[in-house]
């Protein structure tokens, strides 16, 4: 709708015939979007190649599960001129793949110009509203970001460019993890003490894992970091944070996603996460009792107990690490 808004001419490919013909001639999207209305110039198809052929950009906003094979239809029709952008929250269990690591997997060294990853608080709904919206565009390309940039950017949507691509999509695939964490506290009944501290301390086992993967630290405190952070964990648009709440009222893992008819990511990505934290050995206690109350039936009170029984930690030695090693550094030999 962003692209449409701004004079670019959009095709939109979906793997179902109704869906086509409702945004085609309806200009809506109910299963989706109940109550708004898409930009008439936006076209549809079931086609792929229809959709991928005579284009400058391809953009996925396929969940986490769908992007191989989603890149696998595609693949024919990409060339060397394409930047691809992705706009997904996940990472790959098994793998733990980033989406643009996914993408570029998928690809021949003939394929694609640069790979853009587009993330921030940004909920679908209030887009379409046109609610101020302000996103990053991230590519190691940094004149690819500053192209997908200039295609978004109007009164309403403002893109930030930043080359941390690894910070950019770690923050965005984490947060989830947090905000279903939230959702379960909400719907248990605790406080917003509670909440306020999942959030800080979500954050800091976030940029723990991220900078370990060579994210820079400054990138968990913009847009893609504590920014969504931010929205997932207080809004009411939030299928991750709407997730959580309703396992804390007490429904199965499998009853809630049924109920849900829209992707909660961060379920795949807790997975994914404990596995990652596990392999490079970083420390993220939300996420591991998170892990234990969705995928091994631990009650989420004896969790939230457990994380508050834990050792004592030195609050100040993760601002450190956010800091840089340099820093972090000074920062224990000053404390020795
Ligand atoms: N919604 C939001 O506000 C935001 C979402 N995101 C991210 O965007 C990604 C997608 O989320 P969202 O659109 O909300 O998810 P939804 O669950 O709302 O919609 C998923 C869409 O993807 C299609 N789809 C699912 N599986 C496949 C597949 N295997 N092949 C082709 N199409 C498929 C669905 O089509 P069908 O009906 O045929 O199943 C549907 O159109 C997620 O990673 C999410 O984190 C990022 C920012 C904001
Ligand atoms: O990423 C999002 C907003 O920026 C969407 O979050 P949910 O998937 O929890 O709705």
């Amino acid at each position: 709708a962003v692209l449409a808004d701004n004079g670019h001419q959009v095709k939109i490919w979906t793997r179902r015939q109704e869906q086509a013909s409702e945004i085609n001639h309806s200009h809506t999207n109910e299963a989706y979007l109940p109550g708004f209305s898409l930009p008439s110039s936006i076209q549809a198809s079931t086609d792929i190649r229809v959709c991928a052929e005579g284009t400058q950009y391809i953009l996925l906003v396929v969940p986490t599960k769908a992007i191989r094979d989603t890149m696998k239809r595609l693949k024919p029709f990409i060339q060397k001129h394409h930047i691809l952008i992705h706009a997904s929250k996940g990472i790959e269990p098994g793998t733990s793949k980033r989406i643009s690591e996914m993408m570029d997997e998928e690809l021949n060294d003939e394929q694609g110009r640069a790979t853009v990853v587009l993330s921030g608080p940004s909920h679908a709904e209030e887009v379409c509203e046109k609610q101020p919206t302000t996103i990053t565009a991230s590519s190691h390309v940094i004149d690819a970001a500053s192209e997908v940039q200039e295609l978004l950017m109007n009164q309403h949507f403002r893109v930030y460019t930043n080359e941390d691509l690894i910070g950019v999509e770690m923050g965005g695939a984490l947060k989830n993890v947090i905000a279903l964490g939230i959702g379960l506290t909400d719907g248990l009944g605790y406080g917003d003490n509670a909440k306020a501290a999942l959030m800080t301390r979500g954050l800091a086992e976030i940029a723990r894992l991220g900078i370990k993967l060579g994210a820079n630290p400054l990138t968990f405190t913009g847009l893609s970091g504590l920014g969504d952070l931010i929205v997932t964990c207080t809004s009411k648009h939030s299928r991750n944070w709407r997730a959580g709440y309703k396992l804390g009222t007490g429904k199965e893992l499998d009853a809630v996603l049924e109920e849900m008819n829209m992707v909660v990511e961060g379920v795949r990505t807790t997975k994914a996460v404990h596995e990652l934290s596990k392999q490079l050995d970083v420390e993220m206690p939300i996420t591991e009792a998170l892990f234990h109350v969705l995928f091994e039936g631990k009650d989420p009170k004896e969790a939230a107990n457990q994380l508050m029984g834990r050792v004592k930690k030195h609050e100040v030695e993760n601002v450190s690490l956010l800091l840089g090693h340099e820093f972090h550094e000074k920062w224990q030999e000053c404390s020795e």
